[in-house]
């Protein structure tokens, strides 16, 4: 392994060159016994306070920086130490679990919006070409069947290279994974080459995290280079697509370029779209005077962009256009995007994961034209996130919707009330600029889904956006229990036999 790394140096009592090493966590709490340890320096806090812990919990060695040399030592376990432990995770992790992507045909995914889906209409098609899949992502990790909750949209290198361990020991011969920025920017994946990667979109968030748009555009960026992606798929509807697509071309990397908007500059795109509530159909033109019949059970425009970057990047990957379009049409949806709520209400209830406000104004837009009556959004902004991005969000909804019910989404350690006053506000200056929607604060979300509820009538449509597929509310720390789909089914069913809301409410 020390090859791997250079200017290693290794310390301790113990001959290091004979320690066996089980796995390797960058998390105190989750070693297990036989693993390597890797302490390095957090925003917070360096991993070297948990050098103990780490011992005690049955480490067989550690690995840090110099910073954290002398508290590892102190375990008397064999030391590692390197210059700096983030980018040396991704490769020591491949080095020990033997280099499992090499052996995996891997397909990766970036942009602000849409990773989760396009990863789940990936995995689709690489079923119907008869792949046994890997899946990677924010809502869940599948092995095959086997489904394992996630905690990250994309883990830490050494959580990510014992899961693709793990697949390939299970007979995985193809992995779709979401490419979060932080996961570019702190060099998670590092030890991969993707196959194919596709770029969706790129509009404001996390810039609690990157220091512009600018510095998170160049984090997307680094996926669509040699040294991470053999083939790359760009939507060049988006402007930083666009810059993508240039520089491939300028440095004659291999790429396709698709448009839903049927850019004819574009190497793929869409003709004939038919738009309908459950879905669209569509034709995809793509090179060699291909065209293939396609179609999403996904509604919405923007998910038409959406299989088009799945069905462009299976066909990169080797699959055939008409097998990989069929795979696609066949996924019946993605847990808490678009996920229709039907218990026999006279009106179209959805939850959404939006949280941005490029999304929430995408699928205000996208649900008007099957909206005959008003459009009502439930939504807020999380906590410990972009600040930036809560008063866009709050005049997306109030541009997009006809009422907005602004309550808490996962406020973490702040004050709840005043991230709905920036949500607030940002509405207030979209209502004084002329959208005209009716707005108001309930910060309890339980509470908001039954108000919207009960305003709901014939011909309505209630979206509860920004959670999605979330199980649990963090609030000051402590994650209570939460599921929208669950909250806004009951709240359904408890109005079309009882009827009535609760009246409390909070003045905008
Ligand atoms: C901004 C960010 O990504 N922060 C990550 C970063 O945290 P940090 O630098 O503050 O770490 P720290 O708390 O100072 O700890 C330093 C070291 O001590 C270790 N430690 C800490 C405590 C302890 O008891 N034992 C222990 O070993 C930590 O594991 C870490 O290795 O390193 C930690 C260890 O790997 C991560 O858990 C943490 O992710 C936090 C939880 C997080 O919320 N990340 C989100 C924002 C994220 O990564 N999101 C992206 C994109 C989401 C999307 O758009 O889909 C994602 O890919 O999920
Ligand atoms: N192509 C798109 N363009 C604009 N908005 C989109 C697009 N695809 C999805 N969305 C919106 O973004 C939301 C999140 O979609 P999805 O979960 O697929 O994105 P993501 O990139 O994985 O998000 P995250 O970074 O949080 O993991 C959807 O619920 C929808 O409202
Ligand atoms: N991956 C995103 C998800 C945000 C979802 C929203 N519910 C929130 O809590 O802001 C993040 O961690 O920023
Ligand atoms: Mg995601």
């Amino acid at each position: 392994m020390a090859e791997a790394v250079p200017d290693t140096v290794i310390t301790g009592t113990h001959d290091a060159a004979a320690v066996l090493i089980s796995g390797f966590t960058h998390d105190s709490r989750a070693v297990q016994h036989g693993d390597l340890y890797a302490a390095m320096a957090g925003a917070t806090v360096h991993g070297a306070v948990f050098a103990a812990q780490a011992a005690e919990r049955g480490a067989a060695a550690i690995l840090t920086d110099r910073e954290g040399a002398e508290r590892a030592a102190e375990t008397g376990l064999p030391v590692i130490v390197v210059p700096s432990v983030r980018p040396v995770l991704g490769p020591v992790a491949a080095c020990l679990y033997d280099q499992p992507s090499a052996h995996l045909k891997m397909l990766g995914v970036t942009g602000t919006n849409g990773k989760t889906t396009v990863s789940y209409l990936i995995d689709g098609g690489l079923r119907a070409a008869g792949y046994h899949t890997g899946l990677i992502g924010t809502v869940e990790t599948r092995i095959g069947e086997r489904a394992i909750k996630s905690s990250r949209t994309t883990p830490e290198a050494p959580d990510l290279q014992a899961l693709l361990a793990m697949m390939l020991e299970d007979g995985v011969g193809a992995v779709a994974m979401e490419v979060s920025s932080h996961a570019l920017a702190y060099g998670r994946t590092a030890g991969i080459r993707y196959a194919v990667a596709a770029f969706t979109n790129l509009t404001q968030d996390h810039l609690d995290f990157h220091a512009d748009l600018e510095d998170y555009f160049e984090a997307k960026a680094k996926l669509f280079t040699p040294g991470y992606t053999e083939f790359s798929v760009v939507n060049i509807d988006d402007p930083y697509g666009r810059r993508i697509a240039q520089r491939l071309t300028d440095a004659d990397q291999p790429h396709w370029t698709y448009s839903a908007a049927a850019e004819p500059s574009a190497h793929w795109r869409a003709a004939h779209v038919e738009p309908a509530a459950e879905g669209s159909v569509f034709t995809l033109i793509g090179p060699d005077d291909c065209r293939v019949p396609a179609s999403v059970q996904l509604p919405g425009g923007f998910n038409v962009s959406n299989a088009m970057a799945a069905i462009v990047a299976l066909v990169a990957a080797g699959v055939e256009p008409q097998t990989a379009a069929a795979g696609v049409a066949s996924v019946a949806g993605v847990p808490g995007r678009m996920q229709r709520i039907d218990a026999g209400q006279p009106y179209l209830a959805v939850v959404d994961f939006a949280h941005t406000p490029d999304a929430i104004g995408t699928l205000l837009a996208a649900l008007r034209p099957v909206t005959r009556g008003q459009v009502r959004v439930v939504i807020g902004c999380g906590g410990d996130r972009d600040r930036g991005k809560r008063p866009m969000m709050g005049a997306a909804a109030a541009r997009g919707a006809d009422e907005v019910i602004l309550t808490n989404d996962n406020p973490r350690s702040e004050d709840p009330l005043a991230i709905l006053e920036a949500a607030a506000a940002g509405a207030r200056e979209a209502i004084a600029t002329g959208a005209a929607s009716a707005v108001q604060v309930i910060p309890d979300r339980a509470e908001a889904i039954a108000r919207a509820v009960a305003a709901s009538r014939l011909g309505d449509t209630l979206v509860v956006a920004g959670k999605g597929h979330e199980q649990g509310q963090e609030i000051a720390g402590v994650v209570h229990p939460f599921d929208d789909a669950a909250v806004l089914r009951t709240a359904i069913e408890r109005s079309l036999t009882e009827g009535g809301a609760s009246e409390r409410s909070m003045p905008l």
